[in-house]
C-alpha cells in the first residue's frame, strides 16, 4: 500500500552529524518542515547552498524541505518537535544551551543510544531534567536504524516510545515516510537501555571479528549479549518484548551484523591489536558503546545484575585487558544454566 505524505509542522533537529541528517530525510519525506542546526556557520550554509550535508552524509540529497542554521533560537522558534541526537555524553551541555529556546509544548524526540557517565541516566531522564518536560513531551526513536541505510532511504522499522501512548501515535505518524515504519511503545526505559547495550555487544562481536573469529563465536555473543540487556532491564522494569523486539533483537542485529557500524568497527580495530586512542584518533564519529560499557556496568552493579560483557568490554576499551584475552575469559567463566 502507498504511503501518502501528509503536511506537518516544522521539525528541530539538532545536531547534523551522521543520525540528524539521515532523519531529517526521513522527516521531510514524511511531511514535515525540518531544520537542522549545525553548530559550524559553515557548515549550516554548506547544507543550505548544495543540500548535502558533506561532513555526515556526502553524496546524499536533502530534500527541498529541510534547511539548515547554526542560530539556536532561529532553529527552534516554532517548532513543535524538538530531535536530539548528540553524542549522549555531550546531551546534557548542550541541551542546557538550548532548553531556554525552546517551545513551551514541544516534545523532544531523542534519537540517542548512550548512558550518562557518572549520573547513570538514561537521555530521556537528562532531557526532563534539563528542561523540566514531563513524561508525556519525551519519546525516544529507537531500531535497526544504520543512518547510511536511512540515508538512502533504503526500507527499515523503528520504535517510537512515549509514556503517554496517544503522543507516541502523534509522534509515529509524523515520522512514518515512505521508507521508515515506526511502530509505538509505551516503553521507554526498554528502548534505552536496548539500544544502549547494543553498541556495547557490537563491541565484543568486533572485536570477535577482528581477531578472525566466525559466525558460532559472534552468534553466541550476540545472544549471551541479549540476555545480559534483558537481565539489566527487565530488572529496572522494561518489558521483555521491548528486548525482543526492533530495540533490542531487531538493532543488535543490525550492529553486529553490519560493516557499517561505527560500534563493531571501533571493536574490530580492536581485536586487531589498535588501541582505543588509536582508534579515536582515527576517527571523528561517536561510537557510543565505548563510553556507554562503563556506565552500563556501573548500572548493572548498582541493580545487582551480572553483566560480564560489559564488564570485559569496558575492561577491552580501557587497555586492561586484550581482546584475545576478553574471549578466553567468556569460555572460561564458571559454567550455569542458560535462563540464569
Ligand atoms: N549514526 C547512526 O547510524 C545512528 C543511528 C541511530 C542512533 N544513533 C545515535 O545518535 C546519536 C548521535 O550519533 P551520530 O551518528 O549522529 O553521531 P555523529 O558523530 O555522526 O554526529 C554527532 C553530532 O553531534 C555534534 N556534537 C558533538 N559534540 C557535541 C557537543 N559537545 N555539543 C553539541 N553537539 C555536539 C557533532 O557536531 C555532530 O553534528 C548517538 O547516540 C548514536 O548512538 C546513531
Ligand atoms: O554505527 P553505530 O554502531 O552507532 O550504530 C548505528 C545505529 O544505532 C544502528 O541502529
Amino acid at each position: 500500500m502507498s504511503h501518502v505524505p501528509t503536511k506537518h509542522g516544522k521539525v528541530a533537529v539538532f545536531t547534523a552529524g551522521s543520525w540528524g541528517t539521515a532523519f531529517s530525510i526521513v522527516l521531510a519525506d514524511a511531511g514535515n518542515e525540518v531544520v537542522l542546526w549545525a553548530r559550524r556557520e559553515e557548515l549550516a550554509r554548506e547544507i543550505n547552498e548544495h543540500h548535502e550535508n558533506p561532513d555526515y552524509q556526502p553524496g546524499v540529497e536533502l530534500p527541498p524541505a529541510v534547511s539548515a542554521t547554526s542560530d539556536v533560537e532561529k532553529a527552534l522558534h516554532g517548532a513543535d518537535m524538538v530531535v536530539l541526537a548528540t553524542p549522549s555524553q555531550s546531551l546534557r551541555a548542550g541541551l542546557t544551551e538550548w532548553a531556554p529556546h525552546i517551545e513551551k509544548d514541544a516534545v523532544i524526540v531523542s534519537l540517542m543510544k548512550g548512558v550518562e557517565l557518572g549520573t547513570l541516566e538514561r537521555m530521556s531522564e537528562v532531557i526532563a531534567q534539563v528542561t523540566g518536560a514531563g513524561p508525556e513531551r519525551i519519546a525516544v526513536v529507537s531500531g535497526p536504524n544504520l543512518s547510511p541505510e536511512i540515508a538512502r532511504r533504503e526500507p527499515a522499522a523503528s520504535v517510537v516510545a512515549c509514556a503517554d501512548e496517544e503522543v507516541a501515535k502523534m509522534i509515529q505518524h509524523r515520522i512514518h515516510s515512505p521508507a521508515f515504519r515506526p511502530y509505538t511503545s509505551t516503553d521507554v526505559l526498554g528502548c534505552e537501555l536496548g539500544g544502549a547495550y547494543k553498541n556495547v555487544v557490537g563491541l565484543a562481536v568486533g572485536m570477535a571479528v577482528g581477531l578472525g573469529f566466525g559466525d558460532n563465536t559472534t552468534a553466541s555473543v550476540i545472544t549471551r549479549g541479549l540476555a545480559e540487556t534483558a537481565r539489566l532491564a527487565t530488572a529496572l522494569g522494561a518489558n521483555p518484548l521491548t528486548l525482543m523486539g526492533l530495540a533490542g533483537l531487531g538493532d543488535l542485529v543490525a550492529t553486529c551484523s553490519s560493516p557499517l557500524s561505527r560500534n563493531r568497527t571501533f571493536g574490530e580495530k580492536l581485536g586487531q591489536g589498535m588501541t582505543t586512542e588509536e582508534i579515536y584518533a582515527s576517527t571523528r564519529q561517536v561510537a557510543e558503546g565505548a563510553k556507554s560499557c562503563s556506565s552500563l556496568l556501573a548500572l548493572a552493579r548498582k541493580t545487582g545484575i551480572d553483566a560480564p560483557i560489559a564488564e570485559h568490554v569496558d575492561a577491552v576499551v580501557a587497555g586492561r585487558m586484550t581482546a584475545q584475552e576478553m574471549m578466553d575469559s567468556f569460555i572460561a567463566r564458571d559454567t550455569k544454566a542458560e535462563a540464569d
